[in-house]
């Protein structure tokens, strides 16, 4: 099944994979919280059905950092991290397993990533999920402080993956960036631009989604 927050990211790509059969696209919501609930509901729902998914892709539109990610270009994740998912203290962001709780970190299946990458020409790296979109080039810098590797954020990715992981699926996430994480500039966002990105990425994507491609060596 393949999760998107709103509907207009569900259409885009939909719109992709129009001729293949197999793959389901929900619009589950817009953040982690939403995203859990609608993916482990549809997970549940089709285990009860007898016709477990056997992969979840969290995708959709999101900020790219700068440089690495550019408008219009799409970003594999290699790693699906909760950036905001802790405690604040005096000496900085801490977060929950320091506190001795559960996890921050998905790890998409590597051989998935690689060839999701080649097929589509995408950039791997870590995604991050964040329930408030970066508005700041300081909390952009924070957070490429904290996560050197990440190339994207967007806010289901994390989400998404827990509940993939709730039900022992793998999870793969695919954003299209729209915008560049920073300053807020809500008038330069290119949403028309990344839903183009997400539906030719998917037309490419979905051979390599497919079971048996997955098993292959
Ligand atoms: O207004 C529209 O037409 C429209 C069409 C498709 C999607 C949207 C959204 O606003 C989706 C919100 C969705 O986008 C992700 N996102 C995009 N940029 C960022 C970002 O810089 N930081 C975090 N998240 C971002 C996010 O996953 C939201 O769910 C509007």
């Amino acid at each position: 099944m393949i999760a998107t927050a709103v509907p207009a990211e569900r259409d885009a790509v939909a719109r992709a994979l129009a001729d293949a059969p197999g793959f389901d696209c929900l619009a589950v919501g817009v953040g982690p919280a939403a995203a859990a609930a609608g993916t482990a509901t549809a997970l549940t729902t089709a285990a009860l059905r007898g016709e477990p998914y056997d992969l979840v892709v969290s995708a959709g539109i999101g900020g790219g950092f700068p440089p690495d990610a550019p408008l219009g270009s799409l970003v594999v994740a290699d790693a699906v991290v909760a950036a905001d998912l802790g405690a604040e203290t005096a000496e900085g962001f801490v977060p929950v397993t320091e506190l001795g709780f559960g996890t921050v970190v998905h790890t998409p299946p590597p051989a998935l990533v690689r060839a999701a990458a080649a097929a589509t020409g995408a950039r791997t790296g870590t995604v991050l999920t964040v329930s408030t979109v970066t508005g700041t080039a300081a909390r952009c810098a924070e957070l490429k402080a904290r996560h050197p590797r990440a190339v994207a954020e967007a806010m289901e990715g994390f989400g998404v993956a827990e509940a993939a992981a709730a039900h022992g699926v793998p999870v793969l996430e695919v954003r299209a960036v729209s915008n560049a994480v920073g300053p807020r500039d809500r008038a330069a966002w290119r949403i028309g631009e990344a839903l183009s990105a997400l539906t030719e990425g998917f037309g490419k994507l979905a051979p390599v989604l497919v079971p048996d491609f997955q098993e292959s060596p």
